[in-house]
């Protein structure tokens, strides 16, 4: 089906006529209960709508929408543990792993919860031995490190979560995230660790990734340049893989091997082993906290009717911003300075996930898909790039993402956060007319000529749309509802856009050709020949100042 044939989208069409060129201060004008109309809670995470440029005529269109597409068939379809990653033959189950109660799951007949529930028990055993200080290292000495060494999946996701609740991190306990090839990443930490307190989860689903190898390989290397003998990995490396042989390989030993599944996406597997750092950190009645938060999510998802299903309108409004209104990019803006991984962690899962132009029956889609996606931590924006987000004259949806409680509260700083976030969703909204910035600036007292020089400058178009998710507090809990709200969004989203979300074929290309290249940057001049001119130009300045 061409989604942008059908009567649906054609309405949508029509809605996009009428909105295109109201303001948001109109809609507000016009309607009294626009803040109750356009916004919802599930359990205490508030999600306000009000300032995107929809009425009610466009969100019911945009449900009719959601309705043709089967989103309702397609989320059952997933949580009954179809293989609808076709691209890859597997199911998606991550919703599997925050199943906290004894039933089966998805069905009796295809039950993976013993897998499940024996990992978590092995990661209880863990968490328990390493952060009660019985844990020993290989000269007897509590763990005091971990170093969590994976990359994309395996490295933001827990990132988030555990900068997110750092609150509640065991104090003798400090973290690390190892990601980048560059030895700049790890070498200036291996000067300040201790081998003797530092104990490594090595998370690769695949445990093939060449970053994430590398980087094990060097930290196996300085242990052993400490320790001296092979026994000594068991007390210092933890893997976490669906690839348990290799992790054998690497000298991890059984009982260190946690396993995910391939129904597990690298993007959505936090909930599994993967999330063992952020276990360690604030324990795992802790993890298993947010794990019930995704799960409080999960069900909402599932039962909630669309038209108060959070995800959905989420991604309802995401499609209309993209499709109806020609957004070509969307903005993330935490204003807790623990959730500041927020916007690296949802580019990974927007675009890696929806980032394609190939619909599941492998026709060139027919619409626009995903949106790029960026951010930083909001104030820091507001002294950088805001700028253009108020007067650039680009379209820019923005989401605005806080917790109303400080989760490392001082004196003085959290009513000014709250502020500043709701000051600038309402001045990207409502923005300053050429009448209210006249107004201003003779009351300043310029004169007319000066008045007139400096009233273009001063004048806020707004109308830029936004969504503010407010959490009560950044707890476990609230953590994991969040990051599963923005899953089943990007999950809703592809299943409008025809996508399948869960494979990512669009990496491959250049791990093949970084392969390739290697030898050449090594020196060997035999591949010369086949590079193109740019490439051989550049590896050619590599062989002239490079130290490889
Ligand atoms: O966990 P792995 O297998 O090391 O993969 C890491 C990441 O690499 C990717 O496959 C992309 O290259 C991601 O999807 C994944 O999260």
């Amino acid at each position: 089906m061409n989604i942008t044939q059908t009567p649906e989208w054609q309405a949508l069409l029509q809605d996009q006529q009428r909105l295109e060129h109201t303001h948001l201060r109109d809609l507000f004008a016009n309607d009294a209960q626009r803040f109750q109309r356009f916004s919802a809670e599930l359990d205490g995470l508030l999600i306000d709508y009000s300032k995107q440029r929809v009425d009610a005529e466009a969100v019911r269109h945009l449900l009719s929408l959601a309705r043709l597409a089967n989103v309702e068939e397609w989320r059952d379809r997933m949580f009954a543990g179809e293989k609808i990653n076709f691209s890859e033959d597997r199911a998606v189950l991550h919703t599997a792993l925050r199943h906290m109660e004894f039933s089966p799951f998805p069905s009796a007949e295809l039950d993976v919860m013993p897998q499940v529930r024996a990992v978590r028990k092995q990661m209880r055993d863990i968490v328990e031995r390493v952060r009660s200080g019985l844990w020993r290292g290989f000269k007897g000495d509590a763990i005091q490190n971990v170093v969590n060494i994976g990359i994309g999946g395996s490295d933001l996701g827990p990132k988030l979560a555990s900068r997110a609740l750092s609150a509640y991190q065991h104090p003798n306990l400090n973290f690390f995230y190892v990601s980048n090839l560059d030895s700049a990443h790890l070498a200036p930490l291996l000067e300040k660790l201790d081998p003797r307190t530092t104990l490594f989860i090595v998370a690769s689903k695949t445990f093939t990734t060449q970053e994430t190898s590398i980087n094990a390989q060097t930290a196996r290397t300085w242990l052993m340049a400490a320790a001296m003998e092979e026994w000594a990995i068991a007390k210092h490396f933890i893997a976490v893989t669906s690839s348990p042989a290799k992790a054998h390989e690497f000298g991890i030993p059984d009982e260190n091997i946690l396993q995910i599944w391939d129904w597990v996406g690298g993007r959505y597997s936090l909930w599994s082993a993967v999330g063992l750092s952020v276990a360690l950190s604030i324990g795992m009645n802790g993890f298993e906290r947010m794990l019930q938060g995704a799960q409080t999510m999960d069900s909402h998802f599932r039962e909630a009717p669309l038209e108060k299903n959070l995800p959905v309108l989420m991604a309802l409004i995401s499609i209309w911003n993209t499709n109806f209104l020609g957004a070509e990019t969307t903005a993330i803006l935490p204003y807790n300075e623990s959730i500041r991984h927020l916007p690296a962690f949802l580019q990974q899962l927007e675009m890696e996930s929806n980032g394609k132009t190939v619909s599941r029956d492998g026709e060139p889609l027919s619409c626009r898909a995903n949106p790029i996606v960026w951010g930083e931590i909001g104030v820091n924006g507001q002294h950088a790039f805001f700028q253009l987000l108020h007067q650039g004259g680009w379209l820019i949806p923005c989401d605005f993402v806080v917790a109303a409680s400080s989760d490392h509260p001082l004196p003085g700083h959290q009513a000014p956060l709250l502020a500043n976030c709701l000051a600038q969703s309402a001045a990207l909204a409502f923005g300053k007319t050429e009448q209210q910035a006249r107004e201003e600036l003779s009351q300043a007292g310029l004169s007319e000529a000066q008045l007139a020089r400096l009233l273009p400058h001063k004048v806020f178009a707004g109308n830029q749309p936004s969504t503010t998710i407010l959490m009560p507090s950044l707890d476990p809990f609230q953590l994991g509802m969040l990051i599963a709200l923005y899953e089943h969004k990007v999950f809703v989203q592809g299943v409008i856009w025809s996508i399948n979300s869960f494979d990512q074929w669009g990496v491959e290309l250049g791990k093949q050709l970084a392969n390739r290249l290697l030898p050449a940057i090594l020196g060997d001049q035999a591949f010369d020949a086949q590079l193109d001119a740019s490439t051989s130009g550049l590896i050619a300045y590599f062989r002239r100042h490079g130290h490889v």
